[in-house]
């Protein structure tokens, strides 16, 4: 059993105010620590939250806990972690310094160091892997938009926190190989950078061969980096990450078809990072490709693709103009 208190959301932005938002509807008490732009959006407009599947409902602000003050973390049950990876450590201080000592933590982030980060500031404390397979994007006012199919899987644990925590039309599942899975999703979200680069929507941008030859190239370069280090990642979709490479390099419209017989994915998604350089935000970079590029130096593998993506992001990043909109022939080496 999770304690019954509060769900605390640390640094509800998309997935945070979506996950919160879903929760807050199935009647859980929810209390968001958010920054005031966040909180201005719903108390002016509620928390709005819809999906590729035609779900659209709107909580009034009123239903939820919301503060931009850690004390907020006081009484909370379980902490979902949802702040970008640079923003782990200095979360960890706030919730070691503010939620109950039993409070069970639950990482949702991207990446596969941001839980050993919170177990090495958090001593002691229950802490648990956890993996969005979906897309979440903020177009304003309030209004969290769920752009892609999949469940949220959860490290297993005694204490059945998955199942503890799933609620209608938020699916959790438990798995006993977190590592797998996070390993999984960071071959996916090699492709997290392209789509920033890109500018284009993800269904814009996955549906042109040129693009999808890019993102598997990158997934090759991860897989070879990965293996060499003895990591067996579980592919967040149904098919094998060994295979994913392969079928990204088929023909739009084979491609096209099975795209659709595996997931769901609306006009809107963009890729977490697209959203970042929008905003003028650091990116995760170096959480993704930065990981394969340093896995690659170690076992003197070359990733010159993972390499120019990283300095690609790295440049954008320090002009400050959001997404610089280049073409696939523009990122090749
Ligand atoms: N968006 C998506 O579709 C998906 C995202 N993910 C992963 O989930 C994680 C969260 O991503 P996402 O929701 O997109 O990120 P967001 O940037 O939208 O949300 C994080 C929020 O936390 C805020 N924040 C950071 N530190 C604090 C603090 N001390 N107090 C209050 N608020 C704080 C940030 O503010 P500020 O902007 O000021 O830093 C931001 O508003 C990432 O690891 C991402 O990779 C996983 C699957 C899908
Ligand atoms: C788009 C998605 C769901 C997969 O790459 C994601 O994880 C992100 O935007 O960070």
């Amino acid at each position: 059993m999770i304690p019954d208190r509060p769900i605390a959301v640390a640094g509800a932005g998309s997935i945070g105010c979506f996950v919160g938002g879903m929760l807050t509807a199935a009647g859980r008490n929810v209390a968001l620590l958010a920054r005031p732009r966040v909180i201005g959006e719903i108390e002016s407009h509620g928390l709005r939250l819809t999906s590729f599947g035609g779900f659209d409902q709107t909580i009034a602000s009123s239903r939820l806990a919301l503060s931009e003050d850690p004390s907020i973390l006081g009484n909370a049950g379980v902490v979902l972690v949802t702040v970008k990876s640079a923003d782990t450590a200095e979360i960890a201080d706030i919730i070691a310094e503010h939620a109950p000592a039993d409070a069970v933590i639950v990482s949702l982030q991207n990446g596969v160091g941001n839980t050993a980060a919170l177990r090495q500031r958090l001593p002691g404390r229950r802490v648990l892997a956890g993996m969005v397979p979906f897309n979440v994007i903020a177009p304003g006012e309030g209004r969290f938009h769920r752009a892609t199919s999949g469940d949220i899987v959860i490290e297993q644990d005694d204490a059945r926190t998955a199942a503890g925590l799933a609620a209608p039309g938020l699916a959790m599942r438990a798995t006993d190989n977190i590592a797998g899975v996070q390993w999984g999703k960071l071959l996916v979200n090699l492709n997290n950078a392209l789509n920033a680069l890109a500018g284009l929507p993800l269904r814009q941008q996955l549906a042109q061969r040129s693009w999808r030859r890019l993102f598997a190239d990158q997934m090759t370069e991860g897989l070879a980096a990965i293996r060499a280090d003895g990591i067996r990642p579980v592919s967040p979709t149904p098919i094998p990450p060994s295979w994913t490479p392969s079928l990204l390099r088929l023909p739009d419209v084979v491609f096209e078809t099975l795209l659709g017989r595996t997931m769901k994915i609306d006009p809107e998604a963009r890729s977490s990072m697209w959203e970042d350089l929008q905003r003028r935000r650091r990116t995760e970079i170096d959480y993704l490709q930065g990981v394969i590029a340093e896995i690659a130096d170690r076992h003197g593998l070359p990733v010159p693709l993972s390499r120019r993506i990283v300095a690609l992001i790295k440049r954008a990043e320090a002009e400050g103009k959001g997404s610089p909109g280049l073409t696939p022939d523009q990122i090749r080496p």
